[in-house]
């Protein structure tokens, strides 16, 4: 199945044809910061930045997997949006105890009900939510061909027409994407714009760079991105110091000789990226927000460091990665194009917190401060 997916999603040029729909949801977004400024005492200020960036994520993925708007970002959101929002939450607070609930036998399940029934509320509720929307655009190309029509489309006409997955396969496949795109990546641009409101002079830097190769107010395309280096090293360096997944895991399929111990095949082994990339053995200075390590002199040396792998590696590795990575570069050029970033008063030292996901422990207030 993963590979099916994969082929349509696996590489920044298969990707880059849906910069296009990106940029849209980003003008939406940019809309928003405008309405939420002017609704602010000062003109500046919006309050809990992830709030913004969560309905940007969804709004985004949604855009491509389902080939549909949402309608997050608008001021009154459609309920079955807000419906999906909920179910979205109850599964996030409940992740501690419902990731464990699929592993409660059947027998046990009335006796301690809680955990199981919230387990299937919430799934229930995002499945229902992938089911409706791939059901409609379904109908949609249906009526296209019915028409004698030609489909042209994105990720979901392809897997339609390409029948190389069941309508069931669908749906589970998109459920599964869509919860797995929205809190990564609205976490992660939560952290780079904080990172950019506490560094003015790296801010500054990222900002010449745009402005310098991409100009003032265009919008950018996916091609342009090779052409800020720095905007792709600063989404590196805060996955660095906030891998929103600060842990993986993988079992043995052989066995293995690592620094003279034998890990036997079937050995479960847990990974904490989190630590390695915060070694100075790995990472100079390795507390320090510096995104221009990243970058590779003279364009000769690549930069892989294992340290970091906040996507993860091989064939599970995230299969969204170049989605996620598309959004959160076409979104990070046009708001430093447009503002500045300040951090607010408001906003004291924001620490990480996990909660199945690492996350900003506190609200992220930032001021949008236009650009003359
Ligand atoms: C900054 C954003 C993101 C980060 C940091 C992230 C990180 C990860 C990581 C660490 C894994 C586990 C990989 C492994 O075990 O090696 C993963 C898996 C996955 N990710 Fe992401 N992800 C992000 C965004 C997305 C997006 C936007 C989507 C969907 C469009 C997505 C879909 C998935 C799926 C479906 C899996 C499971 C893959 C499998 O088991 O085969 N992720 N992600």
């Amino acid at each position: 199945m993963r590979s099916v997916l994969r082929q349509r999603i696996l590489k920044p040029k298969d990707v880059a044809i849906f910069a296009g729909e990106i940029n849209q949801v980003i003008a939406d977004l940019i809309k928003r910061i405008y309405f939420l400024k002017s609704q602010a005492e000062d003109g500046e200020t919006v309050t809990n930045i992830n709030d913004l960036f969560f309905k940007y994520s969804m709004e985004g993925v949604a855009t491509i997997l389902f080939e549909s708007r949402l309608g997050c970002l608008e001021n009154n959101v459609p309920q079955a949006t807000m419906d999906y929002i909920e179910a979205l939450g109850l599964m996030f607070c409940t992740f501690k105890t419902s990731m464990y609930a699929g592993a409660i036998p059947r027998w046990l399940r009335p006796l301690i009900p809680k955990p199981w029934r919230e387990f299937c509320r919430s799934w229930d509720g995002l499945f229902k939510f992938s089911q409706i929307h791939v059901d409609n655009k379904l109908r949609d190309i249906q009526c296209q061909m019915d028409r004698g029509e030609r489909a042209r489309g994105g990720l979901l006409t392809y897997l339609f027409l390409s029948q190389e997955l069941t309508r069931e396969e669908i749906y589970a496949n998109m459920t599964e994407m869509l919860l797995a795109g929205v809190d990564t990546t609205s976490f992660t641009l939560s952290w780079a714009v904080y990172l950019l409101a506490r560094h003015p002079e790296v801010q500054q830097t990222v900002y010449r760079e745009i402005v310098r190769n991409l100009g003032e107010r265009r919008v950018p395309t996916a091609a342009d991105v090779p052409k800020v280096p720095l905007v792709r090293a600063l989404l590196k360096e805060t996955l660095r110091l906030f891998p929103v997944l600060p842990g993986n895991g993988r079992v043995t399929q052989e066995d293995l000789v690592v620094g003279g111990y034998l890990i036997p095949r079937g050995t479960q082994l847990a990974l904490c990226h989190y630590a390695t990339s915060y070694e100075d053995e790995n990472f100079p200075r390795a507390k320090e927000f510096r995104p221009e390590r990243w970058l590779r002199p003279g364009n000769l040396r690549r930069v892989d460091n294992f340290g970091s792998i906040p996507f993860g590696y091989g064939a599970r590795s995230c299969i969204g990665r170049r989605i996620a990575e598309l959004e959160i570069h076409l979104l990070v050029i046009q708001l430093l194009q447009r503002f500045e970033i300040k951090i607010s008063p408001w906003t004291k030292t924001v620490h990480a917190k996990t909660h199945g996901l690492l996350m900003p422990g506190e609200p992220i207030h930032v001021r949008f401060v236009n650009r003359k």
